[in-house]
């Protein structure tokens, strides 16, 4: 029998996605439910409860009664792409790469916390660093980043594309979150391995689908003489093999003139660069993918897959 898998909310953004990314697969079964019953909270509970996996793709509060909805099922298990359980020890981070054993206890576990989409970056970028011991734990990290306006969900790009929109934004590029306390710092924090809350800056440009992280780091305040080679070597050393996450050289970085947000649209893949001039005092690592991609969608996807086969 093939496994039933549910997507609860597979009418919004990340849900729509995740059904692009299965449509044509015939190794699995999909359970639906009609757009105009998609808040059936009936429907959904007795879907939830026939499925193999549930992938949940709803706000942070419908995750969690969602959740609630299987408490007595042990069949069923689930993927939550919300922030609700990020930093819970109970569930497993669903960031493939970012530990040698962390796919085997993908593979293995009952609940699965997607990572949000920015910590994707971050964290892809600074905990491999923390485990070469080049970046103290108590660094004062910093992150900027800038993501395409599907991040926000049905209603940012309604606010984004639609002129006649009450609250439509006319800015080409806005920084948000100015209050310093975005619901992603605690798991950037706790899988970073950072014994001080990073500093995160996010802010949105006026294209529906990228993203560019940023860690700029000073040389003097790493561990070990890190230089542009060291910090390099370690991340490609912690993502050796890796098909989805790619570190570029240094040699391709170096001849860039620029990093284009939008480069990795569409794909699952999250490339990684440390930019600098050997010789000075300063790195910037940076990481590009799609935030609806490895960010969200594509995570939830290879997440899925190691549940079913490994
Ligand atoms: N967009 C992105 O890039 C990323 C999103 N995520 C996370 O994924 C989750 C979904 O986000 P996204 O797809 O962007 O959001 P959307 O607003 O685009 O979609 C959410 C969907 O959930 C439905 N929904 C909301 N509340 C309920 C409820 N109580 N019961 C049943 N259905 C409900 C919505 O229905 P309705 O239309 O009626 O509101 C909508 O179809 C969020 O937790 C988000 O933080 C994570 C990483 C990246
Ligand atoms: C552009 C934008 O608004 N982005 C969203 C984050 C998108 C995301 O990753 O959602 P999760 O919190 O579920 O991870 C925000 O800043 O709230």
């Amino acid at each position: 029998m093939k496994p039933k898998i549910f997507i609860d909310g597979e009418h919004g953004t990340t849900g729509l996605q995740i059904r692009t990314r299965m449509a044509g697969r015939s190794d699995v079964e999909l359970l639906s439910i009609p757009e105009a019953e998609r808040r059936n909270a009936k429907l959904r509970e007795d879907m939830l409860n026939s499925a193999d996996v549930a992938i949940l793709c709803l706000p942070d509060d419908a995750s969690k009664e969602a959740v609630a909805m299987v408490s007595g099922n042990n069949q069923v298990r689930i993927i939550d792409t919300s922030t609700a359980h990020r930093v819970n020890p109970d569930w497993t981070y669903g960031f493939a790469e970012m530990d040698r054993e962390q796919a085997k206890k993908i593979a293995g576990a009952r609940c699965v916390a997607n990572p949000g989409c920015y910590p994707t970056g971050a964290i892809g970028l600074l905990r491999p660093l923390r485990l070469a011991g080049i970046l103290p734990e108590d660094y004062p990290v910093t992150v900027n980043a800038v993501s395409g306006y599907t991040g926000g969900g049905k209603q940012l790009i309604a606010q984004m594309e639609n002129a006649d929109h009450p609250e439509h934004i006319d800015a080409p590029h806005f920084l948000y979150g100015l209050s310093l306390k975005h619901k992603h710092v605690p798991e950037m924090q706790v899988h970073g391995l950072l014994s001080r809350t990073p500093l995160f800056s996010p802010s949105v440009g006026k294209f529906a689908q990228g993203m560019i992280v940023q860690v700029p780091l000073y040389l003097a305040d790493l561990n070990d003489n890190a230089s542009l080679g060291s910090i390099h070597e370690a991340l490609a050393d912690h993502y050796a093999g890796q098909d989805i996450v790619e570190v570029v050289g240094l040699k391709e970085s170096a001849a860039l003139p620029r990093v284009n947000a939008v480069e990795l649209a569409d794909t699952d893949r999250m490339k990684l660069y440390v930019f600098g001039t050997a010789g000075t005092p300063h790195v910037n690592l940076v990481a590009l993918l799609d935030n609806l991609g490895k960010g969200a969608s594509g995570a939830a996807v290879q997440n899925m897959d190691l549940m079913l086969n490994g």
